[in-house]
């Protein structure tokens, strides 16, 4: 019998760190385990959502997907928080950007998270909470950067709730507002945290541009790919 009472993670508390980074594709969480991870092993593939712990520079580290948009990802974080005992979540996303001086491989940090989404009402609370970053795992996820040599942008991102938006105005206004990028997870993590007083951090990888129609080539998308793997690990290993 396995300790999570969820039909949508089989596992152990003990087969699970108490970081863990969550790709949107379980095969890119299958990538990093492979790559990154000393003696991964597999604790997860209900519905192929694949998840692995193994140690990275000697820590225990677990890595796992969370599946595309806010209804995925709130499903596993708060499992993983609540039910596992998992301490820290860093999201390990593709994103789409709005500035024309933010380009295709390079980093952003999700300080907070707009969103279309309805999960900042839905808790039992006076105010509509704000998605925002674990503040230690921002600056730690910033020195990670630098250490590294990896450039990276710091500021609001929007999670939306559909990627084809049929309000085709969406982008501009997003772009006038200062946010800096699109993806569809990082607001309900954010809230999943604050309300499970636990920890988080998006950092994603900028795949697309909005508005310059820059492209990547497929070396430049793994090394993209790679820098916010070696990021996000290395973030990791102050809270494993
Ligand atoms: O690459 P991932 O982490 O899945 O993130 C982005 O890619 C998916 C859309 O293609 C959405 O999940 C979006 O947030
Ligand atoms: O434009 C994009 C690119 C990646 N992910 C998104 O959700 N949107």
């Amino acid at each position: 019998m396995f300790e999570t009472g969820s039909a949508c993670i089989r596992c152990n508390k003990e087969d699970v760190a108490k970081v863990v980074l969550m790709p949107g594709d379980p095969l890119r969480a299958k990538f990093i385990a492979e790559k990154y991870l000393e003696d991964p092993i597999l604790f997860n593939d209900v519905r192929n959502m694949l998840g692995y712990t193994g140690t990275y520079k000697g820590k225990r580290i677990s890595v796992m997907g969370s599946g595309m948009g806010i209804p995925s990802m709130c499903l596993y974080a708060h499992e993983l928080y609540t039910q596992v005992g998992v301490d820290a979540i860093i999201r390990v996303g593709t994103t789409g950007s709005l500035p024309e001086d933010i380009h295709t491989g390079e980093i952003v940090i999700a300080q907070s998270a707009a969103t279309n989404s309805a999960i900042a009402s839905l808790y039992d609370s006076p105010v509509k909470l704000a998605p925002t970053a674990s503040w230690d795992m921002l600056i730690d996820a910033v020195r990670s950067c630098e250490r590294l040599g990896v450039g990276y942008h710091v500021g609001q991102v929007v999670s939306s709730d559909v990627f084809y938006n049929p309000r085709e105005d969406a982008p501009v206004r997003y772009k006038e507002l200062g946010l800096l990028c699109v993806e569809m997870e990082t607001a309900g993590l954010y809230i999943e945290a604050q309300t499970s007083h636990k920890k988080a951090v998006s950092i994603l990888s900028v795949s697309d541009t909005f508005f310059t129609g820059e492209a990547l080539s497929a070396d430049e998308r793994e090394k993209s790919f790679t820098d916010m793997m070696e990021v996000s690990l290395e973030t990791a290993l102050n809270y494993a």
